[in-house]
Parts: C-alpha cells; structure tokens; sequence
C-alpha cells in the first residue's frame, strides 16, 4: 500500500473508518489490558481517532505515528489546541500533555520511540495493510516492543480478498504474533459492514510470553 494511497485519502476526505466516538471496545477491553497503574501507550497508524484521547484520559502517555500531515493537524485542531512542530529524524512530532503525534512512516519510527512502550494499541491499523505490508507490521512491533508489553488488536473478517480494510482472521492473527505473544480472542461481533456486507468485528489480548 503507497503511501500517496492514504494522502489522497485524508486530502479528499475519504475516511470513513474514523469514529465520532471512543472505539466501544477499546473502552469495553482495556482493563484487560492493565491492572497496573498508568505507562505508555503506542497507537500505530493511528490517523486522528479520538481514542488517544480517551487512553490519555485514563491518565497514560500516548504516542500516535500517522503518516498524514492533514490528520495530526486536525486531530489538535478538533480540540482547539495550538501545537508547535518539532522535527525528529524523518518525523515531524507534535506534543501537548503528555500526547505526542509523530508524523511519518510507521516503518522509520525511531527505536528510542519504543524504549517505554506498556501497551499497544491497535484498532485499523494492522488491517489497513496489505498481506506482505501486515508481515512487515508485526515483525517490527514483535523486534522492537520492550520484554512484557501487551497489545489490544481490534480486527475485521469478511467475504473479500479486497481493501483496505483487509480481512485479517485469527488464525492470521496467531501466525503473526504467537512467535512472541500469547493470543486471546476476546470477543467477536457480527455487523452490517460497507455496502451491507457482514463482517466480524474482533478484540485480541496478545499478551507477551
Ligand atoms: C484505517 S486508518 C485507521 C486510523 C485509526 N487507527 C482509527 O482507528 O481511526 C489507517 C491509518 O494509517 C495511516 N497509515 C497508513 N500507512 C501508514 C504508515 N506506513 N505509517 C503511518 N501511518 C500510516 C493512514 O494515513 C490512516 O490514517
């Protein structure tokens, strides 16, 4: 997937896989994740969902990695922030209390990024990739995550070898991760999905072993 993809995406207004609202599951699973106090949450390919808010709220640090300008500048903007824009490596970053955007590829994130990683979490993000890109995905978080970090993973399945979305099932899910994490499925949940077709919803606890 070219990046030129997902720019003509956010410069065109075609985000329908942005939420309004807090992810339910997000909300519904996270205790799952913690029981113990509050650290760092990394959001990869994180555009501008409002569930960065809701982690920051819970009293954790956040950092998002998006690749579109135009998304980090409305994701501050929706809330009336003015940000100043720093330059790091090939990123540019923006950072107010204690959440901090960086702009850029995914794949160049710094290594110092992941220094203090608790948790990930992953809502659109491994399924906005293609097949070869998600192997890519999950090798570098299973390289570069610190020893006993959790990831919450939220994933579509439907009938189409089609995307983005791409359907990831959980034997996907398990081929990916289970070299590293042990992987739980917490719920699944069926919905009406674009252009009426069912799809399965589903959470993941991927737990480091
Ligand atoms: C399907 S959206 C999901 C966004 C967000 N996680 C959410 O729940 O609304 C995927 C996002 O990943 C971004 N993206 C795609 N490839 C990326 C990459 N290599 N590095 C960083 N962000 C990327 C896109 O610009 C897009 O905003």
């Amino acid at each position: 997937m070219q990046s030129e993809f997902w720019h003509e995406r956010w410069q065109t207004g075609r985000i329908g896989f942005h939420l309004d609202r807090v992810n339910p599951f997000l909300q519904n699973y996270w205790s799952q994740m913690t029981t113990s106090g509050k650290g760092q949450v990394l959001v990869p390919l994180c555009g501008k969902s409002l569930d960065m808010l809701w982690l920051r709220e819970q009293g954790h640090d956040v950092i998002g990695v998006e690749l579109s300008e135009l998304a980090c500048n409305e994701f501050f903007s929706a809330q009336g922030v003015d940000v100043s824009v720093a330059c790091n490596a090939d990123f540019s970053v923006r950072e107010v209390d204690g959440l901090a955007l960086w702009c850029g590829d995914f794949f160049k994130l710094p290594e110092s990024c992941y220094d203090n990683v608790n948790w990930v979490y992953d809502r659109a993000a491994l399924i906005a990739l293609p097949a070869e890109m998600r192997q890519q995905y999950a090798a570098e978080l299973k390289l570069k995550l610190p020893t006993g970090v959790s990831v919450l993973l939220v994933t579509l399945e439907f009938e189409s070898a089609e995307g983005p979305p791409f359907s990831v099932s959980e034997t996907e899910v398990r081929a990916l991760y289970e070299g590293r994490f042990s992987v739980k499925r917490l719920a699944a949940e069926q919905m009406e999905g674009r252009g009426g077709r069912q799809e399965i919803e589903s959470v993941y606890l991927l737990r480091d072993r």
